[in-house]
């Protein structure tokens, strides 16, 4: 059986006549982080959509911890240990900042309690809102309303709700977007601090983010992985560099990443 933590074997999907995805394969290991770059247009999102079970696939395998996923629900997927950050998206804006960290561990613990344990069940989610709430650093935000945090707190709090239901396995669609350099360095290292231990896939098109964070990266261009291996062995590797011309990986070698 599978140790992977997520697997892709011979993974299509067309839209219509227009094959999109043409056979990835990728075996990410148990607390590997991954950023999956690519041109504009590769792939890079329906990936993460066939994934996270928006897509079914057109054809192949998806495993998650050695179990198929593919063809299965996106709650169904959340269930089964793989939670997605949307951004900004998953955010109740008129709940303060504890009430959504909340709302998402009783969420994800919903299914797990009965009704009866419902009131157990409450002590234990405010208890871990308040220790996520400190991972997150947004304790002296507590009662806050999420819509009036700075974007970077809004992207914090949305890392906070997606690792809220205890996932090994997280999928996160361009973390540091529309942060400023010094807010990009400083979230760089509160991702990898909340995510030890777990699992964790980018969607990244800033290069210093991904070197930065990745242990590996999986180049997709044409709906194709073309590479994937360390920082260090995709720098250098020659079909790499073509399909960049040179530009956005060299660039953040010159850069001094
Ligand atoms: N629902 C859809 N129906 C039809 N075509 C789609 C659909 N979603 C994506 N595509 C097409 O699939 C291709 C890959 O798109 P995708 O968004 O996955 O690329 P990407 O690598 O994420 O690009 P970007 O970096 O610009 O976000 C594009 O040609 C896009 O037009």
């Amino acid at each position: 059986m599978s140790t992977y933590a997520l697997e892709l074997k011979d993974l299509r999907k067309n839209f219509g006549k227009t094959e999109i995805i043409r056979g990835v394969n990728l075996a990410v290991q148990p607390g590997e982080r991954v950023a999956v770059i690519g041109p504009n247009g590769a792939g890079k999102s329906t990936l993460f959509n066939l994934i996270s079970g928006r897509f079914g696939p057109t054809r192949g395998e998806i495993l998650l911890n050695g179990q198929r996923i593919d063809h299965k629900k996106p709650y169904e997927i959340n269930r089964m240990g793989l939670s997605r950050s949307f951004q900004i998206t998953n955010i109740f804006p008129k709940l303060s900042v504890f009430e959504n960290l909340r709302c998402a561990l009783l969420w994800s613990m919903g299914y797990k309690y009965t009704f009866l344990k419902f009131l157990s069940g409450l002590k234990d989610a405010n208890e871990r809102a308040e220790q996520l709430m400190e991972m997150i650093r947004l304790e002296k935000k507590r009662d806050t309303l999420a819509m009036n945090l700075t974007y970077a707190e809004q992207r914090a709090l949305e890392i906070g709700i997606t690792i809220a239901g205890g996932s090994d396995v997280i999928l996160l669609d361009e973390p540091t977007a529309g942060m400023s350099k010094s807010e990009t360095s400083r979230f760089i290292h509160l991702i990898k601090e909340v995510t030890v231990g777990k699992t964790l896939l980018t969607v990244e098109h800033d290069m210093g983010v991904v070197f930065g964070l990745a242990d590996k990266i999986a180049v997709v261009v044409y709906g194709e992985v073309i590479a994937f291996d360390t920082p260090e062995a995709v720098r250098a590797n020659a079909k790499v560099q073509e399909a960049y011309l040179g530009s956005s990986v060299a660039d953040s070698q010159a850069g001094g990443h």
